[in-house]
Formats: C-alpha cells, structure tokens, sequence
C-alpha cells in the first residue's frame, strides 16, 4: 500500500511530536523527528550560542531522509520547512498555539530569555505558517489548533481522515489478463488498497484474438464492500474521452466504479497456462511482489496461447491508452 508523507511544523511548544506519535501508533506512518535524526547522526556544522542549541547541516539530514521519505509513509516533524524538497511531501500541517499557552510551556523547558522571546515572535507573526503557504501549492497546507488535549484528538482524526482518502485516490488501479500467473499477482495484491479492478477476458464464443485485437472484451463485474470514494474527489476517471474500444468503456467503468476489496476469479481456464507477454514484473511462476514506488500501476498481459508477440494482444495498447486517460495510472509495457 503506498502512503502519503506528511510534514507536521511549527513553532517549538506547539505540540508537533506528541500528535505525531499519536499518528504514528493508529496509522501506518512512520514518525520521524528531525532532531533525533540529527542527534543520533551528528548531523551539525555549529552551535548557535544566542539560542544555545546545535545548528542543523541541512543537507546531511536532507540527504539522511531522503530513503525513508522515498518508501512513503513518513511524519516527518520539524519547526520549519525550508530546506526540504518541496515535492517530498503531499500534505503540511502547521500546529498552532495561543501566546499564554506557548509561553507556559516553554517556560517549563528552561529557554533562556532571548529563545523564549524568539520564539514567541514567531508564533504571534505565524513565520512557519505564512512560509509553507508561500512554499507549497495551494490546498496542500494546513493550519490545526494545538490548545487542549482534545484538539489533539480532532487534530488526529482530521489528519487519519485525509491520509485515508490519499490511499484511496492513489491506490492501484490492476489492468490484469486471465491466467494463473494474474491470479497470484492479484491476490498478492490483495491486502493492498485496490481501487478498481479489472478482469477481463476473451468470451469463449468469439474469434480468435487476432480477430479480435482488444481480447480482453469483458470486464467482470467486481464486488464492492468499501465506501465509493468521495464524489468531490473522484480518484479517476474525470475528463474520460471518447472510448474506442470495446474494452475501454468496460474498463473505465471498473476504473470509475466503487473500490472493491474482493478479487473475483473465474473457472474459465481457456487461457490458464498464459503467462505475462508484456509484463515487466517477471513470468509465470513468479510471485509478482508490488512496488511501493510504482503506484497506482497497470499490468498488462496477454495470452501466448495464440503464439503471438507481445502487443499483439492489444494489452499494451489498451494499458497504454488508459494510462494516458486516467490521471495518475501508470502502464508498464
Ligand atoms: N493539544 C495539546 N493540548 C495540550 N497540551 C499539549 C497539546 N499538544 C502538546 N501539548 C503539550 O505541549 C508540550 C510540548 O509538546 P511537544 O510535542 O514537545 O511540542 P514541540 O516538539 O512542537 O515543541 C508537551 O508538554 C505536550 O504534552
């Protein structure tokens, strides 16, 4: 399952870690602080005396994160943003806390004058706030109250709810043919968030598939037990042209159709030796195992029972063709 990385900022008081370990321990993200990272590396080229704390080498730590952030699925909490890469994260959400309360916490920590004094300034003039805004595109940045316990609570849940829907909208979308090796890809895929699946197959009844270049004529229905994704976000198919296949319009009713939890599978074994003609992810016999990086993703396989080249099929046409369609799905040929 891919997932989203998040930044979690703000001024030094407002409660950045401790949401984040909440997050954390009720989600599959992976809480990484900063200044540990930092700490544990001796990632410094400094000290700053006026605020008595070491200064960050923010390449090193750039350059320390960056697998984990490639993985996905990573918090990452820091009171600033402006030495990560822009496209590292998919959301930002900047804490925020009144002026009394700040104060009382960062008093129990001990800053001197001139730090607490600092830091103040910068929550009342919201710096990290107004620099995300002007760092990221808009709708990507967030503001949540950090107060009371129980904002901490809604503050949770609002970030559970938006990683949710990420998933959802950037699930796999399966283009699969009909053989053995498909359904071991599938139900490898299973425990993954499937967002649309599409089974599809040459009718018995009908030709050959040179006859028919667009074999895969049918997509089956699917079983669906999850909520359709959010009308407002539709996770594909918007601005769907013209389709010219049989195939096609099937598909991209599967693609737009409700997600499905469940795979469906059939006793036609018309094709069952078949092994992937065009897929990149090995042959028949192997366990096809999803990259996490390579989502949402297409496979497209073909039947050499007709002996026939890869493409030949039309499986890598009409991957091709619904990956140029559908926003953010991806064809392997
Ligand atoms: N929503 C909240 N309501 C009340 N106290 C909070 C809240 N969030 C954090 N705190 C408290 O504020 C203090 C600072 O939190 P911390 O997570 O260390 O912040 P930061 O790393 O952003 O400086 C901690 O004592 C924490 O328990």
């Amino acid at each position: 399952m891919v997932l989203p990385n998040i930044l979690l900022t703000g001024t030094p008081g407002v409660g950045k870690p401790t949401l984040a370990k909440e997050l954390a321990s009720r989600s599959g993200l992976k809480y990484i602080n900063v200044g540990d990272v930092a700490r544990e590396g001796a990632l410094y080229h400094g000290y700053n005396e006026e605020h008595e704390c070491p200064i960050l080498d923010e390449e090193k730590v750039v350059d320390e994160l960056e697998n984990h952030r490639a993985e996905g699925g990573v918090t990452v909490d820091y009171h600033g943003r402006d030495f990560f890469p822009e496209q590292w994260f998919h959301e930002v959400f900047v804490l925020r806390t009144d002026n009394s309360i700040l104060y009382k916490r960062l008093e129990t920590r001990g800053y001197n004058e001139k730090k607490l004094g600092d830091t103040i300034e910068c929550e009342t003039f919201q710096v990290l706030y107004e620099e995300a805004m002007l760092s990221y595109k808009e709708g990507v940045v967030h503001q949540l109250p950090s107060n009371m316990p129980e904002e901490r609570e809604d503050d949770r849940n609002q970030i559970l709810r938006w990683t949710e829907q990420w998933v959802k909208a950037h699930s796999p979308g399966l283009v699969t043919g009909w053989s053995s090796y498909s359904t071991r890809l599938v139900a490898s895929l299973a425990n993954s968030s499937l967002l649309g699946l599409g089974l599809l197959r040459r009718p018995r009844a009908t030709g050959s598939a040179t006859s028919n270049p667009f074999w895969a004529s049918e997509a089956l229905p699917v079983q669906s037990s999850r909520a359709p994704p959010s009308p407002a976000e539709p996770p594909w198919g918007r601005g769907l042209v013209e389709p010219h296949t049989e195939a096609f319009p099937a598909l991209a009713g599967v693609l737009t159709g409700p997600p499905v939890d469940q795979v469906c599978d059939t006793e036609d074994s018309e094709v069952d030796r078949a092994s992937p003609v065009c897929g990149h992810r090995g042959h028949a016999g192997q366990e096809a195992t999803p990259s996490p990086q390579v989502a949402p993703w297409v496979l497209p396989l073909g039947s050499p029972d007709s002996g026939e080249k890869p493409g030949s099929l039309g499986t890598c046409a009409l991957s091709a063709d619904l990956a140029l369609r559908f926003p953010g799905l991806s064809a392997h040929l």
